[in-house]
């Protein structure tokens, strides 16, 4: 039975080819921030407040112009045609239903515009991995601007590809015959959308950032800083948001959970740009713990994964519409009657024995 989104994974598995099970939910080395993600969200406890009226519970917040249904994004993950035929397609419509905002991958098996047909006047931002030639950067984001994505998310926690040992066991090393990278299709000469032509470079530096900034009118976020000082470096540099994010477990293993260095990153950003999180976000009480911790908003990554190989468009349909069900018992349950209840006081701290 789907009765929470850790069913899905349950579900698909039945479904999936295990090389491609194994490629989505496996983490880097050991695993270790993986397990961690999930395991830091378990640690929390929620202390509720009682006889507030939460008939009206608080709507999601306005991120970069767009009011979503819930405080919940799609957090960019490649190869949605590995789930299900019609890849990003269904992603972009059930989002669109849900009314999220998709941030769609630049390693997606649809290209932008595609997805963009798709769902029109759908909510969605790009997520890119800046190239060493400013050229092929420039000309990829000229193509998510025409597909009309509102912003861009640069992920920068990715000097080197991501090394995870359940791929290198299992031999996948990049798309079957017959799928492609869409949105770098016809970006090098003679290459044609296999995965290598997405550059994972150890020479980028805030002056790419600025570049790209220069280069675009659309807000732009940064995806993987996990250090405070970091935090403050892209607020000086005038970066719109930051999306607060340990990729999944999939980079350098052993960091923290997400989840745990909110706190440090609310700080260093005094509320000068929204801060998002992502990883290990798997049930209403999550979000309302990362919320309270000072996050605008929340992505899911594997969840979308594994509701597309379920059930297509509807599975992510039926996932997204389980999480704000949760979602909205957890505000009620809370005690939650506005934005202003959502503060660290959510969160039981037990006291210091001495
Ligand atoms: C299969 C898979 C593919 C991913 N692809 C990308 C990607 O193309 N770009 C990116 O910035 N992050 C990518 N990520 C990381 C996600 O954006 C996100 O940070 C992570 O999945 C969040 O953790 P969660 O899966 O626990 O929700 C990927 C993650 C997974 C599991
Ligand atoms: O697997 C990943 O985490 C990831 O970020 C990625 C990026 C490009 C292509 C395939 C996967």
């Amino acid at each position: 039975m789907l009765l929470n989104l850790r069913d899905y994974e349950t579900a698909a598995r039945e479904k999936l080819d295990p090389v491609h099970a194994d490629f989505i939910a496996g983490g880097a080395r050991d695993e270790i921030t993986l397990r961690e993600n999930e395991a830091a969200f378990a640690r929390l406890r929620l202390l509720p407040r009682v006889l507030r009226d939460t008939t009206r519970r608080p709507p999601a917040r306005t991120l970069f112009g767009h009011r979503g249904g819930m405080p919940v994004l799609l957090s960019p993950t490649a190869f949605h045609k590995l789930a299900d035929p019609e890849g990003e397609r269904a992603t972009a419509r059930a989002a669109a239903a849900a009314g999220v905002i998709m941030i769609v991958s630049m390693a997606a098996t649809v290209s932008v515009g595609d997805i963009a047909a798709a769902a029109p006047g759908a909510p969605r931002w790009f997520q890119l991995y800046p190239q060493p030639e400013p050229g092929i950067t420039e000309a990829l984001v000229a193509r998510a601007t025409a597909a009309g994505c509102s912003a861009l998310v640069v992920t920068v926690d990715s000097p080197v590809r991501g090394a995870g040992e359940r791929n290198r066991r299992n031999g996948f090393h990049d798309l079957p015959p017959g799928l492609r990278c869409e949105n770098m299709v016809d970006l090098r000469a003679g290459e044609h959308g296999r995965l290598r032509q997405i550059v994972m470079s150890p020479e980028l530096t805030w002056e790419h950032i600025d570049r790209l900034r220069e280069a675009t009118s659309l807000p732009v976020l940064l995806k993987g800083v996990l250090h405070p000082d970091d935090a403050r470096e892209a607020v000086r540099r005038g970066v719109d948001g930051l999306l607060l994010s340990n990729h999944g477990g999939r980079q350098l293993d052993t960091v923290p959970a997400t989840i745990d260095l909110l706190p440090g990153i609310a700080d260093a950003v005094a509320g000068r740009i929204p801060v998002l999180l992502d990883g290990g976000v798997r049930r209403g009480t999550d979000v309302v713990k990362a919320l309270a911790l000072g996050a605008s908003a929340v992505g899911i990554g594997r969840p979308v994964l594994w509701a597309l190989a379920e059930g297509g468009e509807q599975g992510v349909r039926r996932m997204l519409e389980l999480l704000r069900e949760e979602i909205d018992d957890a505000l009620a349950l809370c005690g939650v009657t506005g934005p202003d209840d959502l503060t660290p006081a959510v969160l039981f701290r037990p006291r210091e024995r001495s």
